[in-house]
């Protein structure tokens, strides 16, 4: 039986712990790795699943999944990569570091996918993105797939555009976040309970992306079924012109999109990451 170690415990690694479990991975295939010893007992308690070391999960589990941060990359592949055989499949969920650091480290021909999941993984709605290095063939892809497909959906990309996955994708839930926060606010000045703006918003939000996920429908044509002639639509989407939200929101995007290009350099040239 194919058994997954999951290197970081954190929100990413819990999880995935979480949602391989529903899916039906027994406790025994799985295992992970923590350095917050209490948060590791806390972790084997809830989920039954064997907290262990770096070396432990390199020597048996077949699938290393790291999920740590990627300033903390560096001693975790010290320690890590003289263990794995290259018959395992190394799997990364670390933001903005190329699978060619990783093969650079480890034993020639490990193969090596790229992933760039969001925290939607939370709720079994995360939006994951796969690539595949120079020696990952379409089993490891596909197994990849199969795994993050336990927590949401997976498309497939080249991995030259994973930094635009991150900008968009990765960093996109806080975007849609940030929206709702202002939203809420607006409701707020003009006179509701916060808890009601919240539980209204909230709602629409979820409503409208049902609408955009269930639809076949473009999200312009969707926005201008809400826009009555002479309605409050069309005023408020004049003020979101003025304001520049639509220019904000691709300069946003491109900000984290440049940003996620400058980590893998600096990983690149082998300095610690930010
Ligand atoms: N949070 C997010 O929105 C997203 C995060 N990611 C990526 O997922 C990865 C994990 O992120 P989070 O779960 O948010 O971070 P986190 O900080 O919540 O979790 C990382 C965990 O790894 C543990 N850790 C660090 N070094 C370790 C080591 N050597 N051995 C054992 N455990 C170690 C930490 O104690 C921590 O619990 C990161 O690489 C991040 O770039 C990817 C997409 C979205
Ligand atoms: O901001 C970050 O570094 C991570 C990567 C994608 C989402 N959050």
């Amino acid at each position: 039986m194919m058994t997954i170690a999951v290197l970081g415990a954190g929100k990413i690694g819990e999880s995935l712990l979480s949602g391989l479990l529903q899916a039906g991975y027994a406790p025994s295939q799985l295992m992970f790795t923590e350095r917050y010893t209490q948060r590791a007992s806390e972790l084997e308690h809830q989920y039954g699943v064997d907290h262990t070391d770096v070396v432990s999960a390199a020597r048996h589990a077949d699938v290393l999944i790291i999920a740590v941060k990627p300033q903390d990359i560096e001693p975790l592949l010290d320690e890590l990569c003289p263990y794995v055989a290259p018959s395992k499949l190394v799997v990364s969920l670390c933001a903005g570091l190329p699978t060619a650091m990783f093969e650079q480290r480890l034993a020639a021909g490990t193969p090596v996918v790229r992933v760039m999941p969001n925290t939607p993984m939370l709720v079994g709605e995360a939006m994951s993105v796969v690539s595949g290095g120079t020696c990952a063939q379409e089993t490891h892809l596909d197994l990849a797939e199969e795994l993050l497909g336990c927590v949401g959906s997976v498309v497939r990309v080249p991995e030259s555009q994973q930094d635009v996955v991150t900008a968009l994708s990765g960093s996109g839930p806080a975007y849609f976040f940030y929206l709702i926060e202002s939203m809420i606010d607006a409701g707020v000045l003009l006179g509701l309970p916060r808890a009601v703006a919240g539980r209204l918003i909230v709602q629409t939000a979820v409503g409208s992306a049902a609408m955009l996920r269930e639809g076949e429908g473009h999200p312009t044509i969707m926005r201008e079924g809400v826009s009555s002639p002479g309605g409050t639509t069309v005023a408020g989407i004049r003020e979101l012109e003025k304001h520049g939200v639509r220019a904000a929101l691709i300069d946003a995007v491109e900000a984290a999109h440049d940003r996620s290009v400058e980590l893998g350099r600096v990983h690149e040239d082998g300095e610690p990451g930010e």
